[in-house]
């Protein structure tokens, strides 16, 4: 279960010095989603996906407000178990973040090997889903050496590898042409079918209309729809 009660977040503006404080970029925010759910976010450019992602998997603690994510009251964890969990959550970024010194094979392995799995499981793993999302001959290449799409298929194959209780995806197909899309759609829907809680924020309306499910749905940090 994820719990946002009451939620708000400032960002600090760390150029007008220190305790400055932005205006709130999240106001008011509370929603439940069941374990084994599936959440679509929209809204507006700005409107505040990026941020309440962040706070679901433990990037930023809200100003205000209580978080619960799959049963731990976000505030009172400690550093070490909140390692722990984030361990079990998949994050696509809107942004990737490949580690650019590794190979596409290697950091789809990375949290497979954080998780100290055995190296055939990793082998075994890395490849099936590399080659699910198309990559298959492209596994000894650089993030540099991919394209956007192929980059973002690499930082999605990454989120999923380890079958997490909860995969968090931002603008997952940004880079994606719509067949990519629809098989990426495919993995996610499998995933959540076999209990992964699942929220994707995106402006793709298409997706939107052809995976039906409940939307939250953001306008100036605030929900303007929940269901
Ligand atoms: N690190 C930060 N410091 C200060 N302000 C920030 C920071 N990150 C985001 N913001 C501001 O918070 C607001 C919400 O941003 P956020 O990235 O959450 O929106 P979004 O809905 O994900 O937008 P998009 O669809 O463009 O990705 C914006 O006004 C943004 O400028």
């Amino acid at each position: 279960m994820i719990r946002f009660d009451d939620v708000w977040l400032k960002y600090h503006h760390q150029e007008r010095g220190p305790g400055a404080l932005a205006r709130d970029v999240l106001r008011g925010i509370s929603f439940k989603i069941p374990d084994g759910g599936f959440r679509w976010l929209t809204g507006p450019s700005g409107a505040g996906k990026t941020s309440l992602l962040k706070l679901i998997y433990l990037a930023q603690h809200p100003t205000q407000g209580r978080i619960d994510i799959m049963g731990t009251h976000a505030a009172k964890i400690s550093r070490r178990d909140a390692a722990l969990l984030r361990r079990r959550i998949g994050v696509v970024y809107q942004d990737f973040r490949l580690l650019a010194h590794l190979s596409a094979y290697d950091n789809v392995a990375l949290p497979m090997r954080l998780a100290r799995r055995a190296e055939h499981q990793v082998h075994a793993d890395v490849t099936e889903i590399l080659r699910w999302v198309g990559l298959a001959n492209r596994l000894g290449a650089l993030p540099d050496e991919l394209s956007g799409g192929e980059q973002q298929r690499v930082a999605i194959a990454r989120a999923v590898v380890g079958r997490p209780k909860l995969l968090v995806a931002d603008e997952p197909t940004g880079n994606l042409d719509d067949e990519q899309a629809g098989r990426l759609m495919t993995l996610i829907t499998a995933l959540n079918r076999l209990g992964t809680t699942v929220v994707v924020a995106t402006h793709n309306h298409a997706l939107v209309e052809a995976y039906p499910a409940p939307r939250l749905e953001m306008a100036e940090g605030r929900l303007t729809a929940h269901g």
